[in-house]
């Protein structure tokens, strides 16, 4: 269910890194229980834009709320999930002793553990050393992290990478089973096929939103026949637009 207030609210937000100016003054609303999508070429911005919303990115200017509090409030810290595109999972020890270390220092409840594992389908796997895991069986590992404590806000950056199709449908139902909670969900991809999953979908480039709106939108927009070309028509549009 979306409620009115948003869950994130993002104004005019400029981050420089590295001395250049990497995000441009992005502005946008995720309403509660949406999976926005952020899609765009690498080095774009993605994963910048998720490091703001979670409170980790020095920002140049513009604001960032967050469940209606500043980005980075102490308040949020067991409100928001993060999962990293690099696993933060430790390799010498199992899925279950993870899990266990996660959940105390995030001070979530003990039970959790196992409702996790479950829900990113690990229960196999749960007393083997994470080193010992596959690349998808890892990512989904490191996802189970940010499932602890259910949080009200989750920020994913490109939990599908190296999974099969199977796993990826897996994980799109457990997406859309928490957002039916009333979870929000931000979510990065370089995968097509998967933003068409999305209520809403945020296409970037060079720092900036080249679109934003439902996928049907975007595409009904555009007169694209799928989201590769609505992207591509977007990019376009812009390129032969006055400065
Ligand atoms: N630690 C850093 N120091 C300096 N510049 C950085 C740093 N991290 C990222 N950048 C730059 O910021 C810009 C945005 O990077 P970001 O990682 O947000 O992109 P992305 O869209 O998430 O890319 P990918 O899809 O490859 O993960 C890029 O130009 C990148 O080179």
């Amino acid at each position: 269910m979306m409620s009115s207030s948003p869950a994130v609210s993002v104004r005019d937000l400029r981050v420089v890194r590295g001395g250049r100016e990497v995000l441009h003054g992005l502005s946008f609303d995720v309403p509660r229980g949406c999976v926005l999508g952020l899609l765009g070429p690498s080095g774009c911005g993605k994963t910048t834009v998720m490091r703001a919303l979670v409170g980790v990115q020095i920002v140049r200017g513009g604001r960032v709320t967050v469940l209606g509090q500043d980005a980075g409030s102490a308040g949020l810290r067991d409100r928001v999930g993060y999962a990293t595109q690099t696993p933060a999972v430790y390799g010498d020890l199992t899925v279950a002793e993870n899990l266990r270390y996660f959940a105390s220092v995030l001070r979530a409840p003990r039970g959790d553990v196992d409702r996790v594992i479950e829900e990113v389908g690990l229960a196999g796997a749960r007393d083997q050393p994470v080193a010992t895991l596959s690349g998808g069986q890892h990512s989904r590992a490191n996802l189970a992290v940010a499932l602890l404590g259910s949080p009200e806000l989750l920020v994913l950056d490109e939990p599908t990478v190296g999974l099969d199709p199977v796993l990826r449908q897996e994980l799109w139902t457990l997406f859309r089973t928490l957002a039916g909670r009333g979870v929000t969900l931000v979510v990065s991809s370089h995968v097509m096929d998967e933003a068409g999953r999305t209520d809403r979908l945020l296409l970037m480039r060079e720092g900036a939103i080249l679109a934003d709106g439902a996928p049907d939108a975007l595409r009904e927009r555009t007169g694209a026949a799928d989201l590769e070309g609505a992207f591509l028509h977007l990019i376009n549009e812009t390129a032969g637009s006055p400065a």
